[in-house]
């Protein structure tokens, strides 16, 4: 090789770790961190991989699904961020996809279709669920497992069973990611109140189904005058929320985009608790003790071994 197409070579080598390091990636500062996503190559899946490739807190990306990965793992992995992606396809290769995960993210499953509701999808997401938590048990039993797969106050649940029947159940360590219910009141809010979106903050309580989805606009910031009229209405709008995508998607499924960003969101702060980074509050649907529900959805901080505190229901304005 020629002496000067070497030092090309290395001055492009060069520049691309100093790139990483001005961009705050630099190994030293920010702890290896594997993230696994179950249902990769799906509606929801295929945009969530993206938004976990630029997330620098990941250092590898795990992208399983019984079929397709290979292509999405090749596209996603080609982006020039911190995170070695590696596609998993088949049954075969979930373990090799799920060991040494910090965090397991599961959008796996059958989405609704005009007409249906959520626990329409319970037979069939169940035995997903049942199946992709069994080796999670015994392939990376430490990991925080956010499930977003329907219907998530069944599919959590059920994921808990399967924990304590394998011996590996930790109630720090599984949320429901009802994360969408706090997006949608956060927009519909921000556009009835007319304050700036970015600065709103609505806790969203109890679980991811029609009137289990408890937005607290009482307790909304910034504070806005709305009447009980807007509220109720604000209200209904969050709870229907998931249908509206539904049905304007005519059939072709559900929230997804939307999801994906919901998603990346929880695993963020989820990889920001396990860092140690101080104060990082999220709703999710948790075991609780709330309420007399066994699980329910409401503020949560997140710390270095998952749930650090169950927060309550808070008080109004
Ligand atoms: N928690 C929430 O707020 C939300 C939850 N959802 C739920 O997320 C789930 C996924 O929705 P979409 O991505 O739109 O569906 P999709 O059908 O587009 O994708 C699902 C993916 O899961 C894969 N899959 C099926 N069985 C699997 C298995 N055993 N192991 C690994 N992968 C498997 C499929 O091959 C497919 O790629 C649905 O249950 C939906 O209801 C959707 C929106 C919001
Ligand atoms: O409505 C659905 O089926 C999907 C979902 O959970 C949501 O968008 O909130």
């Amino acid at each position: 090789m020629k002496a000067s197409a070497l030092r090309s070579i290395k001055s492009t080598l060069t520049s691309g770790s100093c790139h990483l390091l001005r961009r705050g990636y630099a190994t030293e500062s920010v702890p290896d961190r594997k993230v696994a996503v179950l249902g990769a190559a799906g509606g929801i899946g295929q945009p969530l991989a993206l938004l976990m490739k630029l997330n620098p807190l990941v250092s590898k990306l795990a992208l399983y699904d019984i079929a397709g990965t290979p292509g999405v793992a090749a596209d996603v992995g080609h982006i020039n961020t911190r995170s070695e992606v590696a596609g998993y396809m088949g049954e075969e290769q979930l373990g090799q996809a799920l060991e040494g995960s910090d965090v397991v993210i599961i959008p796996a499953g059958v989405p609704r279709k005009p007409g249906m509701t959520r626990d329409d999808l319970f037979n069939i997401n169940a035995g997903i669920v049942k199946s992709l938590c069994t080796a999670i048990a015994k392939y990376c039993p430490n990991a925080l497992v956010n499930m977003i797969s329907n219907p998530v106050n069944s599919t959590v649940p059920i994921a808990a069973e399967i924990f304590k029947k394998a011996g590996t159940y930790d109630e720090k360590k599984l949320f429901g990611v009802t994360t969408l219910d706090v997006v949608r009141a956060k927009t519909f809010y921000a556009g009835k109140a007319k304050v700036p979106v970015a600065e709103v903050n609505v806790p969203v309580v109890g679980g991811h189904a029609g009137i289990t989805i408890l937005p607290l606009f009482s307790q909304a910031t910034p504070k806005s005058n709305l009447s009980d009229e807007v509220i109720t209405a604000l209200t209904k709008r969050t709870q229907d929320g998931g249908t509206e995508v539904v049905e304007a998607k005519a059939g072709k499924g559900s929230a997804t985009l939307s999801m994906a960003y919901a998603g990346a969101i929880f695993a963020d702060a989820c990889l920001k608790g396990l860092n140690g980074v101080p104060d990082v509050v999220e709703c999710s649907f948790v075991q609780s003790t709330v309420t007399e529900l066994p699980f329910f959805a409401s503020k949560v901080r997140l710390g270095k071994n998952g749930v650090e505190e169950v927060l309550g229901l808070g008080t109004s304005l």
